[in-house]
């Protein structure tokens, strides 16, 4: 534990060890290691529309392992790596070049957590992350073989369990990719169950865009039969916005890209 306060996030470095992250408000059950994909990234220094100044965030590294991060670094730049093939399949599936949104990633505020979920003994009263779904463009998930991964079936809201793979990723579409799709694609909604007997380990990578990055729908997917159905809106304060409630428990809804529906 005193190893871990050594790399804890704080107010003004949101990245490293956490173990009070809220989703909506309500804590979740587990433990968190964060660290970005570009250090250092640059982010809206608060959620207000007006507040043009940025903030730098880094990495914390903890001493021991040794090999902890050069291992982290490995392992996301080679994830990086097929987030940037996925982003080009999904572009060519909508019938836009391949590279389309390669640009929008060049200062990317990417994160990779490493998430630990204990034995809970009350499994019942308790989840390790609330329903919510990935703001990003996309999320490469690995998870190990103990389960707890959910998505809410659409047709009737019915929580239906992602069974673990091996050697399997998971990929996850985010609030990014449904409103430059114009919704072709939805980002959907997860949680994750916890278990009173095994703890669970998972790896999320975020592929989030750079923070002046303006989400609206391409304007190829868009005309008169098919209209824009979200405005444009910063990406950056989308995140900055949502962070809030992340990071504390508050009395607002946290903001989420329904808000920007025409
Ligand atoms: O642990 C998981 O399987 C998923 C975690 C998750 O949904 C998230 O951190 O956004
Ligand atoms: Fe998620």
């Amino acid at each position: 534990m005193e190893d871990k306060k050594l790399v804890k996030r704080d107010e003004v470095n949101p990245m490293g060890y956490y173990d009070s992250e809220h989703t909506k408000n309500v804590r979740d059950w587990k433990e968190v290691f964060d660290l970005l994909v570009k250090d250092p990234s640059f982010v809206p220094a608060s959620h207000e529309p007006d507040d043009e100044e940025l903030r730098m965030l880094t990495n914390q590294w903890p001493g021991y392992p040794s090999e902890f991060r050069d291992t982290c670094k490995e392992y996301a730049g080679e994830v990086e790596k097929l987030a940037y093939k996925l982003l080009e399949f999904i572009s060519l599936s909508l019938g836009l070049p391949a590279n389309c949104m390669h640009g929008y990633f060049k200062d990317q505020i990417s994160f990779m957590r490493l998430n630990y979920y204990p034995p809970c003994p009350s499994p019942d009263l308790a989840l390790g992350v609330g329903p919510h779904k990935d703001g990003g463009a996309l999320t490469v998930l690995s998870q190990d073989d103990v389960g707890g991964l959910q998505i809410k079936r659409k047709s009737d809201g019915e929580w239906i369990p992602v069974r673990p793979i091996p050697d399997a990723f998971i990929i996850n579409l985010g609030d990014a990719t449904q409103v430059w799709s114009n919704d072709t694609y939805e980002s959907p909604e997860h949680r994750v169950v916890v278990n009173s007997t095994k703890g669970r380990i998972s790896i999320p990578f975020f592929f989030f865009p750079a923070h002046y990055v303006m989400l609206k729908p391409f304007e190829e997917l868009v005309n008169e039969q098919n209209p824009a159905r979200y405005r444009e809106f910063n990406w950056g304060k989308f995140f900055a916005t949502r962070n809030r409630s992340d990071y504390k428990k508050r009395d607002v809804e946290n903001i989420q890209i329904r808000h920007f529906r025409i």
